[in-house]
């Protein structure tokens, strides 16, 4: 029951920061602060394992209706406290629709850290020294299917519509948040109407810079599909065409990426030497983490090396 444990957690944190709560005190009708220890507003935080304290704007209804230069008189002293009990670091979570507290946190040094759809998230280093706050997410995850049939030696190829040149790739796109690897059975459904399987993964590339990332670092997986249907009928909005040609083909063209003719040629040994000599298979595993899975993908280990400790 992860989710019983996660519940007690998060209130033993609550309790514990206590120290971090503040009541600096209540708004008057004039806009100012009443003196510390009445009622009213104050910045509630949670601690976190490092020693930081997080602040969810969303949590606070006193907030509502308080003025950009309020809401900054009641942050210093938050940061102030925080200060005296040596936290770390502050976590500021801003709905989007409390933007305006933004600034007036900004002018008491917090920088934007990361933001979703509806939030905004701001820190502030409190601790010694430069800041140890790991920055946000920096990649995207693109995969691909090479689905191919080992019957016919066909495999699956759209040519792009958005595209300056019209290159022969697999067909794949982006990972959602949340999904594994096989994004490649989902994209290849989506682009092509082509239903296919899982078998492995090939081949894993990094790209830093990448314009198609908004300049951020992008890892482009391509895995082995098996089909499990051939008609095609593909997306008009992203594909321009789509067929099901000779692999050996696709390994000589020039008409391709360098990558899809790397892992063509890479499918071409794994048929005449087997594919265990080419994949990468998958197998899921719990984590540390109680109630948490993860895959792990790596060269199929003999039986007799899984249960080996190691020693001779
Ligand atoms: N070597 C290869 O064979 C290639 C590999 N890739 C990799 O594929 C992955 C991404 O796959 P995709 O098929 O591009 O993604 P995708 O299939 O998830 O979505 C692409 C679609 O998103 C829309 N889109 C994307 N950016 C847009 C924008 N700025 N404005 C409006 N619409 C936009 C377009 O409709 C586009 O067709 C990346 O990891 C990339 O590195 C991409 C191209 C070639
Ligand atoms: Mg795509």
């Amino acid at each position: 029951m992860w989710w019983v444990r996660r519940t007690r957690y998060w209130f033993s944190t609550l309790l514990y920061a206590g120290g971090a709560r503040l009541r600096p005190g209540r708004r008057t009708a004039s806009g100012g602060l009443e003196t510390p220890g009445s009622c009213g507003a104050e910045l509630q935080g949670e601690l976190d394992r490092f020693g930081g304290v997080s602040v969810h704007l969303s949590r606070h209804h006193t907030l509502h209706g308080l003025d950009a230069a309020a809401f900054r008189r009641l942050l210093q002293a938050a940061i102030q406290q925080w200060r005296s009990e040596g936290r770390i670091a502050a976590w500021l979570h801003i709905p989007i629709l409390q933007s305006h507290f933004i600034a007036p946190a900004a002018s008491l040094g917090f920088c934007f850290h990361h933001a979703k759809p509806h939030s905004s998230t701001l820190t502030l280093w409190l601790g010694e020294g430069p800041s140890r706050l790991p920055g946000y997410a920096t990649h995207q995850v693109g995969v691909a299917g090479a689905v191919f049939d080992v019957s016919t030696r066909k495999v699956l190829v759209v040519q792009d519509r958005n595209k300056l040149k019209n290159m022969w790739k697999f067909p794949g796109g982006l990972s959602e948040p949340g999904e594994d690897i096989d994004t490649a059975v989902r994209e290849v459904f989506e682009e092509t109407g082509v239903k296919s399987e899982f078998r492995s993964l090939l081949s894993i590339r990094q790209q830093h810079r990448s314009p198609g990332a908004f300049g951020m670092s992008d890892m482009y997986l391509v895995c082995r599909l098996q089909p499990r249907s051939f008609t095609i009928n593909f997306c008009q909005q992203e594909c321009l065409k789509c067929e099901w040609i000779d692999l050996e083909n696709l390994a000589r063209t020039k008409h391709t990426t360098p990558i899809t003719s790397r892992v063509a040629r890479l499918l071409l040994y794994g048929l005449r030497e087997g594919f265990d000599k080419i994949d990468l298979s998958m197998e899921e595993l719990p984590a540390v983490y109680t109630g948490l899975f993860y895959k792990l993908y790596h060269r199929e280990l003999p039986e007799s090396y899984k249960a080996a400790t190691g020693a001779d």
